[in-house]
């Protein structure tokens, strides 16, 4: 199985990339807690209960969001248009016990929460390793270098990239071969997640290794 650290940080390399889809599936493989610190564009979007639909995991495994905004922007640009302002002294780590803990950021690692403050400052506030989920596609080798290069140059530890999508051997072998970054799991995609149990998903997908 996929080495997993007990409390680790879902990062991506973009918005609607799949941080809540991949959240879902370690929750329910691992019985975890979530906690979603920050969410825009609530109402309607809530990741939260997203991930409570997928799993079917019952309220006691998920934290309140420490931030709802009701734009859906970039958190600094929500808050501002709330009069509201993101500090990093507004986050504590919340206490999983002795059960996993899944945090979900917002877009991607550089997502600004307030005028130079970046998601990547929260990640090392929250002193998380960061699962880097990214897109299978033409396209994901660039947005994913930038992600982890932005990760290391901060001294933020990577456990790992999960790539979201269509099976592709040639971006999935260079993904980890030219960064040195673990690729933990692939997920493929699911055509209809409403027959999907994402319990035996993530242990089909975690525990066996596609390349
Ligand atoms: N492997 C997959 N199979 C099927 N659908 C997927 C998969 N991954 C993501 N999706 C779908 O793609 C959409 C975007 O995914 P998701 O909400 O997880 O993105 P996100 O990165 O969490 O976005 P945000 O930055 O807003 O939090 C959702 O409708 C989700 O159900
Ligand atoms: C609203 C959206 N679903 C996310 N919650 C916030 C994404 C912020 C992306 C900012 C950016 O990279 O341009
Ligand atoms: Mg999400």
């Amino acid at each position: 199985m996929a080495d997993l650290p007990r409390r680790f940080f879902i990062s991506g390399t973009d918005t609607d990339i799949g941080k809540t889809f991949v959240s879902a599936l370690c929750v329910a493989g691992l019985s975890a807690m979530y906690w979603k610190p920050v969410q825009t564009g609530f109402p309607p979007d809530r990741d939260r209960d997203t991930v409570q639909r997928l799993t079917g995991l019952g309220d006691g495994h998920f934290f309140p969001e420490r931030f709802c905004f009701t734009e859906p922007l970039s958190p600094h640009r929500a808050a501002e248009k709330e009069g509201r302002f993101i500090r990093l002294s507004d986050f504590v780590l919340p206490d999983s016990g002795s059960r996993h803990l899944v945090v979900e950021g917002a877009g991607g690692v550089l997502v600004p929460l307030a005028d130079d403050l970046y998601m990547t400052d929260l990640i090392r506030h929250l002193d998380l390793p960061v699962l880097l989920v990214c897109r299978t596609g033409l396209g994901t080798l660039n947005h994913t270098f930038l992600s982890v290069e932005a990760l290391k140059n901060r001294g933020i530890p990577i456990a790992g990239i999960v790539a979201n999508g269509p099976f592709h051997r040639d971006n999935l072998e260079d993904l980890t071969l030219m960064t040195g970054v673990p690729l933990l799991v692939h997920v493929p995609f699911v055509a209809n997640l409403s027959e999907v149990d994402m319990a035996v998903l993530f242990r089909t997908c975690f525990y066996s290794r596609q390349v």
